[in-house]
C-alpha cells in the first residue's frame, strides 16, 4: 500500500503483511484465556450426512443424530448438504481476494457502527493505548483515518462514515454573502469615533452574531506565519501527530480527527490540534514540539489575539449598555483555547461537512482562515457563506455572550463546508471565562419585562455536556434556557 495509514488500529492482514515479529501488546490475552495447544483435532465431533433428511424412512434416524449432537456439544458438521463444492470454493476465493485488496479499497466500507448493514471489522476497538501502539507501525491500517491521510491516499469517494443524511448535506451556495458586516475597528481607539463603531458592532451582534474585523492591529505577517506553521504541523508524519492524540475533551492539548473520532456516528472531514493558550506560560510547554517554530509562531499569534479579544469584548459589552470593565477580572483570568483546524481537499464535498452546525461555548471566538468555507445560519435559517477577506479576522458570538446578554444577542450557529480542490486551514481562538467560573445574565439586562432567561453555566459544565452528548443532536445553550 502506498503512503502510510494513519488510523488508530491496524488490521490483522496489515500486521501480517508487515511481518511483525511479535503480536502488538493489544492482542495479548491474559494467561488464563490463552489457547493451550492440543495435539490432535478431536475425532469425536459429529459429522452428519443430511442427504437422508429427504428420505422419509431414514429421516427420523438423522434427526436423532442431530438431537444427540445438539444435546451433547451443540455443534455438528454436515455433509451431502447439496451446496456444490464449486459454490463454496468461489465464496472462499472471492473473500480471500477481498481481504487481499489494498487497504484504501477496504476502508471505503469501514465502520464500527454495528447497525450499519455492511461492515468490515478488524476485531474490537481497543483503548487509547492501542492508538499509541499503532503509531509505532509505519504502515497502519487503523479503524479511523485522518482526513489528511484519506486525502494523501487519493480515495475517489469519501468513506461511508462521512456521508451525511441528505437533509444535512450542504447545498451549494453560488456566491458568498456580501451582506455580512466587515467592521474597521481602528476607530475604537478614537474617542470621537468609538461610539459609531460600537454601534456597528451592536447591529452585527443583534442581527447575526458575527462580523469580520479589519485594521485590528495584528500584523499580516504574524497571521501568515501562524497559518504556515499549522500547515507544516498537519503535513508531519502521523507518528509525530499521534503523540498528541487524545479523545478526552478535558485534555489541555489534543490532536484528533472529525469531532471526536471515537464517538462520532457520522464523521467530519477535519483534522485538528487544540491547545489551551492563555496564560501562555502555563501551557506552551505542552504544545507540539514539531515543527520547531510552532510554539514561537503560533505563540505570537495567540498572544496578539488575546489582546485583541479584550478590546473586542469590551466593545461588545459596551454595545449592550454594560460598563466596558464589566468583565475585566474575568477576562484576565479567562481561558483561551485554540482549535487549529485542517480541512484537506475532499473528493465528494457535497456529501459531507468539515464541521457540523454548532455554536461556540465561549464569549467570543476570533477566527483566522486561509480560504472560504465557513457558513453561518441567519435569522431565517438560511446558510450564508462567509467570504475570505485578506487580512480580516472573523468574530463570532458564543453561548456565554448569549447568556450574559440574557438573549439580547444570540450565539451564531455555524458549520464548515469542504472543497474539492483546496485544503483549508482555520485557527480558531475560543475565549471564555475561567474553567469553573459561572456566567449568568447581567443584572442590568434583567427587569420585569426581561426576566432571567438562562441558567448560569461554566466552561467546565460545557465540557461535561460534550463529553456525554452528541452535539449534532442538540445544542448546549438549549439546556440553559429557562423557558425554551
Ligand atoms: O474552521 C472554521 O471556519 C470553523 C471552525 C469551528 O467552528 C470551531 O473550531 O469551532
Ligand atoms: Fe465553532
Amino acid at each position: 500500500m502506498e503512503g502510510e495509514g494513519e488510523r488508530s488500529y491496524t488490521s490483522a492482514m496489515t500486521l501480517n503483511k508487515l511481518g511483525v515479529p511479535h503480536v502488538p501488546h493489544r492482542y495479548v490475552l491474559p494467561p488464563s484465556e490463552r489457547p493451550s495447544p492440543i495435539a490432535n483435532s478431536s475425532n469425536t465431533l459429529p459429522i452428519i450426512d443430511i442427504s437422508s433428511l429427504q428420505d422419509l424412512t431414514l429421516r427420523s434416524h438423522t434427526v436423532d443424530e442431530i438431537r444427540r449432537a445438539c444435546k451433547e456439544i451443540r455443534f455438528f458438521q454436515v455433509i451431502n448438504h447439496e451446496i456444490s463444492l464449486s459454490i463454496i470454493k468461489d465464496a472462499l476465493d472471492i473473500a480471500t481476494e477481498f481481504f487481499n485488496l489494498p487497504i484504501k479499497d477496504k476502508l471505503l466500507l469501514e465502520s464500527d457502527n454495528v447497525y450499519d448493514p455492511l461492515m468490515r471489522d478488524t476485531s474490537k476497538r481497543g483503548d487509547t493505548n492501542t492508538i499509541k501502539d499503532g503509531a509505532c507501525i509505519s504502515e497502519g491500517e487503523r479503524s479511523y483515518t485522518s482526513a489528511m491521510t484519506l486525502n494523501k491516499l487519493g480515495v475517489p469517494h469519501v468513506p461511508h462514515r462521512y456521508v451525511l443524511p441528505p437533509s444535512e448535506r450542504p447545498i451549494p451556495i453560488a456566491n458568498s454573502s456580501n451582506t455580512l458586516p466587515i467592521i474597521d475597528i481602528s476607530s475604537l481607539q478614537d474617542p470621537t469615533l468609538r461610539f459609531h463603531t460600537v454601534d456597528e458592532i451592536r447591529r452585527a451582534c443583534k442581527e447575526i452574531g458575527f462580523f469580520q474585523v479589519i485594521n485590528h492591529g495584528i500584523p499580516l505577517s504574524i497571521m501568515k506565519e501562524a497559518i504556515a506553521t499549522a500547515t507544516e504541523f498537519f503535513n508531519l508524519p502521523i507518528e509525530e501527530k499521534l503523540l498528541l492524540e487524545s479523545d478526552n475533551v478535558y485534555d489541555p492539548v489534543r490532536y484528533g480527527t472529525s469531532l471526536n473520532h471515537t464517538t462520532d456516528k457520522v464523521h467530519f472531514w477535519r483534522d485538528f490540534i487544540k491547545h489551551y493558550s492563555h496564560p501562555i506560560s502555563k501551557w506552551i510547554h505542552l504544545w507540539p514540539l514539531n515543527p520547531p517554530d510552532y510554539k514561537e509562531k503560533m505563540g505570537n499569534y495567540a498572544k496578539a489575539v488575546q489582546v485583541l479579544q479584550k478590546q473586542l469584548l469590551e466593545a461588545v459589552l459596551e454595545s449592550l449598555g454594560l460598563n466596558l470593565n464589566y468583565l475585566d477580572k474575568e477576562i484576565e483570568e479567562g481561558m483561551q483555547a485554540m482549535a487549529v483546524n485542517c480541512y484537506p481537499a475532499c473528493p465528494e464535498p457535497d456529501l459531507t461537512l468539515g464541521m457540523p452546525p454548532h455554536s461556540d461555548y465561549g464569549s467570543i471566538t476570533i477566527l483566522l482562515q486561509n480560504y472560504q468555507g465557513l457558513q453561518l445560519k441567519d435569522q431565517n435559517d438560511n446558510w450564508l457563506s462567509v467570504p475570505a477577506v485578506e487580512g480580516a479576522l472573523l468574530v463570532q458570538l458564543g453561548d456565554q455572550l448569549e447568556v450574559l446578554s440574557n438573549g439580547n444577542y444570540r450565539s451564531v450557529v455555524h458549520r464548515v463546508t469542504v472543497s474539492k480542490e483546496k485544503k483549508r486551514l482555520s485557527i480558531v481562538s475560543l475565549h471564555s471565562l475561567a474553567l469553573n467560573k459561572k456566567i449568568g445574565p447581567a443584572s442590568k439586562l434583567v427587569d420585569d419585562l426581561n426576566p432571567v432567561s438562562y441558567k448560569e453555566f461554566s466552561f467546565n459544565e460545557f465540557l461535561d455536556f460534550i463529553s456525554s452528548n452528541d452535539i449534532t443532536k442538540g445544542r448546549f445553550i438549549n439546556t440553559l434556557k429557562r423557558n425554551p
